[in-house]
């Protein structure tokens, strides 16, 4: 129907034609607003970080940056830089200040630790599994919620954690430091978090798995949207699977950028970092 049609006859009406076609345009203008707000929050805000050693040494400083959802963030630098520390404090396992680390625009220390750690997941460099099979160990977090994981869940999980089937019934004594390792992604998984912390994933694997860990990444970003902060040792895994990559060195980042512009970093550590690789 044209809008000539439904125009009143009466100029009364015309200004009560015309107030409800404004209305009608800042209520789109409004859901415009909203929608593109709601897409420029990130999923993970840190704004000026800090933690230091009981004794006082300085282990993070100022630490800001914005980790947008469904993006992998790859945090490189030298032993000792605080990456793991900066990683440990998105979901609160060192209890950061009031108003650093934000979860879609949520100061984390304001929610319950219990479901930003179901949110947030986090597979450890040494993982320590439970024991019994693999399969108890994927069933583990859903249990809490009184949940079980489908036959077809789990393969589906141990897919990404690139192990065969077979594992489910296999008992979790005496699977290698890589298997473990695989494992605990899948169990992590298994929670459906919305950002999955990975601190060194494909340190103890073999190239072809350690591959396959980095496909399954790209997956889970793809498929389930995760954001995913990735802290590795290898400047080329970082490259080939993040987005964005932050140097930290001695507590402080020193670049923040994409892969492919990393070289035209000035950083004499950025520099070392690439000259290694
Ligand atoms: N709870 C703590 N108490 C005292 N010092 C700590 C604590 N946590 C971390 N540190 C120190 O802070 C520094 C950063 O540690 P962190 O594990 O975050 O570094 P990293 O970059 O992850 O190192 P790596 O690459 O070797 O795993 C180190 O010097 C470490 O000894």
């Amino acid at each position: 129907m044209s809008k000539e049609k439904l125009l009143p006859e009466t100029g009364e009406d015309i200004h009560a034609y015309k107030d409800d076609e404004h209305k009608q345009e800042d209520d789109l203008e409004h859901t415009c607003l909203h929608i593109s707000e709601v897409k420029l929050t990130p999923k993970i805000s840190i704004k000026d970080l800090h933690r230091y050693t009981d004794s006082g040494d300085l282990i993070l400083s100022e630490i800001s940056l914005d980790i947008s959802a469904g993006s992998v963030l790859g945090i490189i630098g030298p032993s000792g830089s605080g990456k793991s520390t900066l990683l440990r404090a998105i979901n609160r396992l060192w209890e950061p200040p009031p108003a650093s680390v934000f979860l879609d625009g949520k100061d984390i220390t304001m929610l319950d630790v219990i479901s930003v750690r179901r949110r947030v997941g986090m597979l450890f460099q040494l993982p320590a599994l439970f024991d019994g099979t693999v399969a108890d160990n994927l069933n583990y977090g859903p249990s809490l919620k009184k949940e079980k994981l489908s036959l077809e869940q789990m393969e589906e999980l141990l897919k990404y954690a690139d192990l065969d089937a077979a594992f489910l019934s296999k008992s979790v004594v005496g699977l290698s430091v890589g298997q473990s390792q695989r494992v605990a992604l899948a169990r992590t998984l298994a929670n459906n978090p919305e950002v999955l912390l990975l601190d060194e994933p494909t340190s103890a694997l073999d190239p072809v798995s350690a591959q396959n860990i980095e496909e399954s990444i790209l997956d889970l970003k793809m498929q389930r949207g995760l954001t995913i902060v990735l802290v590795s040792h290898s400047l080329k895994q970082v490259q080939r699977i993040a987005d964005l990559v932050c140097v930290l060195v001695n507590g402080n980042i020193v670049e923040i950028t994409s892969p492919s512009n990393l070289q035209h970093s000035t950083h004499p550590m950025v520099q070392k970092l690439l000259d290694a690789s």
